[in-house]
């Protein structure tokens, strides 16, 4: 395929499964087949997650370039950062996190928010995990620029990953494998899936997706479901990532738009609505499956409400993309106490 050329590390157990969630469809009326590709169990790298596929195809540049050190940044219970410093120590690298005050924490959860779930594992993991007090953005950032440089100057050679790899070269290649691999799961299961809902906060995973699957024509059946709180910023980025994967992957083609829902990314990037802590509830009681609070609550409420709304055609076949996340539900004990 167009991935061909880029060379790619294995980080991954191989195809991710695809679980069937037969329970929920009966609970929404059993309108639609409901099915969800488990990239929440791809790796054995800590909690797994969709950062282990996009790191597939950034790994071979760092050893290329004999880095010491793998530099990333994310909010407090980022999933991003923590894959970052796993990656790294399967690569006998170092590494270091800029974690910053992406969400306003609930007062219920400051005791523990920067010592439990994914921070615990980062530092566990020997991550130089370095908390600074800056706000939300997907961008770039002061801090992370900050950090190269003092690493630059103590003679160090970092390698920088920006938030969820997705403004990197090839932060967009590891979801178009996704797509490729997905067809490929297609043709064994003998199902065409009409529907994908993901999640999408910095924007490479459903911009390989949606590239990925536009390699099929299919590129119309990805929908985004916001969970940056900041929807403008988020589609902004997204589609420049379409554009520049489908470039370098030589797909031949430019896009200005893709299916975005900005509906369930509220109140802000990081904290729950009541319709977020719904569907964790829902799809746990149902299939005894977990989300969580900041992604995939968000993007599996999106699923529940299209399908409410009748938004799939009847007997269609929705897949939902598990791209992780759980491992941060003891940061918001107090929302299901
Ligand atoms: C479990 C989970 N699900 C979905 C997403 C959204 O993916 P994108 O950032 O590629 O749009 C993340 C990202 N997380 C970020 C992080 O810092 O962990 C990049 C924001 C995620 O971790």
């Amino acid at each position: 395929t167009l991935l061909d050329k880029f060379e790619k590390y294995d980080l991954l157990f191989g195809p991710s499964p695809i679980s069937k969630f037969e329970n929920l469809a009966k609970e929404l009326g059993g309108k639609v087949n409901i099915y969800a590709k488990r990239e929440d169990r791809n790796s054995g790298l800590a909690f797994a997650g969709n950062k282990l596929r996009k790191f597939e195809y950034i790994v071979p540049d760092i050893l290329a370039g004999n880095y010491t050190h793998i530099v990333s940044i994310g909010g407090i219970q980022s999933n991003q950062t923590l894959m970052t410093i796993a990656t790294a120590c399967k690569l006998g690298l170092k590494a270091v996190t800029v974690q910053e005050n992406w969400v306003p924490i609930p007062e219920a959860e400051k005791p523990t928010y920067d010592k439990v779930g994914n921070i615990e594992a980062a530092r566990i993991l020997g991550g130089d995990v370095r908390l600074v007090p800056d706000g939300f953005d997907i961008g770039m950032r002061k801090s992370f620029e900050d950090t190269l440089q003092e690493l630059t100057s103590q003679g160090f050679k970092p390698y920088p990953v920006p938030a969820g790899c997705s403004e990197h070269k090839y932060g967009g290649l590891g979801f178009v494998g996704f797509a490729d691999e997905l067809i490929k799961q297609e043709k064994e299961m003998g199902i065409k899936f009409d529907k994908i809902v993901v999640c999408c906060v910095t924007g490479s995973t459903a911009a390989g997706i949606f590239v990925g699957m536009a390699q099929y024509g299919r590129e119309n059946d990805v929908i985004a479901i916001d969970a940056s709180g900041k929807p403008e910023k988020t589609f902004e980025q997204t589609l420049r990532i379409i554009n520049h994967t489908s470039e370098i992957l030589g797909l031949g083609k430019k896009f200005d738009t893709f299916n975005f829902d900005t509906r369930f990314g509220g109140p802000v990037y990081g904290i729950p609505n009541e319709g977020t802590i719904e569907a964790i509830k829902l799809l746990g009681k149902t299939e005894g499956t977990l989300t969580d609070p900041v992604y995939e609550g968000k993007s599996m409420q999106g699923l529940i409400e299209l399908v409410k709304e009748d938004k799939f055609e009847e007997g269609s076949n929705v897949l939902f993309v598990h791209l992780g996340g759980a491992s941060s539900l003891s940061a918001y004990q107090s929302y299901f106490s």
